[in-house]
């Protein structure tokens, strides 16, 4: 008996939870805010229970460097689920895919080919050009005096960066148009948000529920209409001569490319596994970061003059912001740190599962557990961060955080063997647009909205939108100056 409460008392601290369900019914739509609620009452490591499965979840930065860093690969499996599972081709990508020699295969690959500098800088033209043409059209709004959907164009942006530099075609006109692809992102991204029953139940039983409430029809159809992009882009690729022509590889190219040196095999689903990745990683994310950082300026106006202040100190009597000059634009970086901060994107980061028996601040975990690490609510730890509430880039002056994941109180691209790989295309584009936007116009709330009333709540699933669109003003700056 007392062996048995000394083994009871070794758990890490567990919110009381149902029969059955256990924990399921308290993480809502918004699982990185009820986690940080209850976070506050057990403490940075709980174990919770998703029906059948047990969970732990982390959300102190100590916590987050023990299983980012010290024990690194004892916490860098994913764990088994439904939804990432078809959308993956079977866990032929490298995001969703266990901790094994295929993914490490892949992740080598993709960092030396895809996602090195190199490779990022060589897309800067297409960034540019695509920077420009939204901007020019951003001033014929401008000039109409029209309030602009800022979530909207930011997607079109992004999704316009990454057709070009990944699929190597214009995002207008191609099979699928701006409202439909974000439609069917908001519905991948609420899908792979959702807990399947089947993986937290058992098999049958959890089948059952997903197929009454409609996740298995949801599910093929975003399968399907990204499968038939996917085919589309290949075969274009295949049949075309476009490498001979002029000699610059998109991200499909080379994928095709290595599939050739190393697979062989006639089989393109590991191609369209990465492709996945790209698609549901590279796009929403970016234009998400843009939506928050505008928000956030918005409502905050003398930090919103500093930062124009200073893109146009920098780049006076030019027309643009190039990427060389954003390296001068000290406060304008610590901007975007604050609304990493403050809006992590991914705020749960990617599910993380152990891969053997380990610990976590002296508990033992065993094998096989699934586990959150809380970025969201880590960023706002009123420990670490001073007024964590509010949006104050000053907090950055003289400060060595970045986020690059090896300072755990910052963790908006994760850390560790899993981190983000995308973080230098990501950063390029999102610096790139926001410093143009804000170089050139300046941005009004419409019909007389006060900063006060703007409302900042978050809307459900795996990637953080603002619920309520931001709706915006451009007033173009260019034009009043000459
Ligand atoms: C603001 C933009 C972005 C944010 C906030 C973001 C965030 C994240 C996070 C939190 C993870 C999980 C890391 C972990 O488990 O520790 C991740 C993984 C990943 N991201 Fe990003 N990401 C962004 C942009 C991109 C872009 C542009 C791409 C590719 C074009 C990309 C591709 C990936 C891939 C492939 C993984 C999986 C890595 C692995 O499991 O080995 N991401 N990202």
């Amino acid at each position: 008996k007392r062996g048995q409460s000394l083994m009871i008392h070794k758990q890490p601290p567990s919110p009381a939870g149902l029969p059955i369900i256990g924990n399921l019914h308290q993480l809502g739509d918004r699982p990185h805010q009820s986690l940080a609620r209850m976070a506050e009452r057990h403490g940075p490591v709980m174990l919770i229970r998703l029906g059948f499965e047990p969970a732990l979840v982390l959300s102190s930065a100590e916590a987050a460097k023990e299983a980012l860093k010290t024990r690194d690969a004892e916490y860098s499996s994913r764990p088994a689920s439904f939804c990432a599972g078809k959308l993956t081709y079977d866990y032929l990508d490298m995001a969703f895919t266990p901790y094994s020699e295929y993914w490490r295969e892949m992740r080598k690959i993709c960092v030396v080919e895809l996602f090195n500098l190199k490779r990022v800088q060589s897309f800067q033209p297409v960034r540019t050009e695509v920077t420009d043409a939204f901007i020019e059209s951003v001033a014929v709004s401008a000039g109409k005096g029209e309030a602009l959907d800022v979530g909207e164009m930011s997607f079109e942006l992004t999704a316009s960066i990454i057709f070009k530099t990944a699929f190597g075609r214009s995002f207008k006109g191609s099979l699928m148009d701006r409202k439909g692809l974000q439609k069917l992102f908001h519905e991948a991204a609420a899908v792979l948000g959702s807990f399947a029953a089947v993986d937290c139940f058992p098999y049958v039983v959890g089948w059952m529920v997903d197929n009454l409430s409609g996740l298995h029809s949801r599910l093929d159809r975003v399968f399907e209409r990204f499968d038939e992009f996917f085919e589309n882009v290949i075969q274009e690729h295949l049949n075309s001569d476009k490498l001979k022509d002029d000699g610059h590889e998109d991200i499909v190219d080379v994928l095709l490319r290595i599939h050739r040196e190393h697979v062989r095999s006639g089989a393109m689903n590991n191609v369209k596994g990465i492709l996945t990745n790209i698609f549901v990683g590279g796009i929403d994310t970016g234009a998400l970061t843009v939506v928050w950082a505008l928000a956030e300026l918005v409502k905050n106006p003398e930090v919103m003059k500093k930062v124009q202040d200073e893109i146009r100190h920098w780049t006076s009597g030019k027309d643009r912001v190039t990427e060389e000059d954003i390296n001068n634009l000290k406060y304008f970086k610590m901007v975007i740190k604050e609304t990493l901060r403050l809006h992590p994107v991914v705020p749960l980061l990617i599910q993380r599962k152990t891969t053997a028996k380990t610990q976590m601040l002296g508990y033992p975990i065993q094998e096989g557990v699934r586990v959150f690490i809380n970025a969201w609510a880590i960023a706002k730890d009123p420990k670490i961060w001073d007024q964590p509430e509010k949006f104050i880039p000053e907090r950055f002056n003289d400060s060595l955080v970045n986020y690059r994941g090896q300072h755990f109180e910052l963790l908006p691209f994760g850390g560790g063997r899993r981190i983000c790989p995308g973080i230098n295309m990501a950063m390029a584009t999102i610096e790139l647009v926001l410093a143009n936007m804000l170089h050139r116009f300046d941005w009004k709330l419409p019909d007389g909205m006060t900063p006060e009333e703007l409302d900042m709540e978050e809307g459900a699933g795996i990637t953080t939108f603002k619920k309520v669109p931001l709706k915006l003003v451009p007033v173009d700056n260019y034009y009043c100056r000459s």
